[in-house]
């Protein structure tokens, strides 16, 4: 139901490391074949964001899998806006900070969140398949859990050291190390953790963009999106 029978729209998984150009890629490709695109990582972080608001101590697994339920977060698929709000408050600033960085590793890593959002996603994809030409999904469990049946599906890598330029770039952080760092600590949590960890598997195309362009990165997942839809047709 998440790949391309039944007439609907095509899914397009994406997982990888942070830093690896997952969210980048994503919009590019959504932009260029006219897809919706959900950024899942948002929802855990927009997740994260509610439980430090509300006080609730993100290293209690129990506290956290009792509060999963109460907010109320609302994505929007436009890759050039992609919304996200939590109990109607737009929130896409308030889920980057340093704060909620180093806290969404905990809270996505509690089964109770996991499974409320992943059901959500999955709605939503059934929705845009329904809607519109397809959607591009990208977080670290979209190939395994969420969609696995994708007609696309890829996990894009680069190196430590790329990865961590990249992110020091974006966020105008003068410490590359400390940065390099702090992504190892996350992708080391978000690999090891017992609930759908970050894997790669055998039925997923590698991309390691280390030595590629964003838009050459961009191009080989539409010549791949094109191929699936040739195919299917
Ligand atoms: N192939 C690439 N070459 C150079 N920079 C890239 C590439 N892909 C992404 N970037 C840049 O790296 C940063 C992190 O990319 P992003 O898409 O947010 O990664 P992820 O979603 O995997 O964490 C962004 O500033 C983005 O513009
Ligand atoms: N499908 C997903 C997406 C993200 N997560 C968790 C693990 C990640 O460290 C955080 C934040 O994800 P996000 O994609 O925003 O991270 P970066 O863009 O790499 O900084 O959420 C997850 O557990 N499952």
């Amino acid at each position: 139901m998440n790949g391309q029978g039944h007439g609907g729209g095509l899914v397009i998984a994406i997982d990888g490391p942070s830093g690896s150009g997952k969210s980048s890629t994503a919009k590019g490709v959504a932009r260029a074949r006219d897809l919706r695109y959900l950024d899942t990582g948002a929802m855990y972080r927009a997740m994260t964001w509610w439980m430090l608001t509300h006080g609730i101590d993100v290293a209690d697994a129990g506290a956290v899998a009792e509060a999963a339920e109460c907010p109320v977060i609302t994505m929007g698929t436009d890759p050039d806006a992609p919304a996200v709000r939590v109990d109607g408050v737009d929130v896409a600033g308030a889920i980057r900070t340093d704060e909620v960085t180093s806290n969404v590793s905990a809270v996505s890593a509690v089964p109770r969140v996991r499974e409320l959002l992943v059901a959500r996603q999955r709605e939503i994809i059934a929705e845009a398949r329904v809607a519109s030409s397809g959607i591009v999904v990208e977080g670290r469990d979209i190939t395994t859990v969420v969609a696995p049946d994708a007609p696309v599906k890829l996990f894009l890598t680069a190196s430590a050291e790329a990865r961590a330029q990249r992110r020091s770039r974006e966020v105008r952080a003068a410490d590359v190390a400390a940065t390099q760092a702090a992504l190892a600590r996350r992708d080391r949590l978000d690999s090891t953790r017992s609930v759908s960890p970050l894997t790669q598997t055998a039925d997923a195309t590698e991309l390691d963009t280390t030595g590629l362009s964003l838009d050459e990165v961009v191009a080989l997942v539409v010549k791949l999106a094109d191929e699936a839809r040739a195919s299917a047709a």
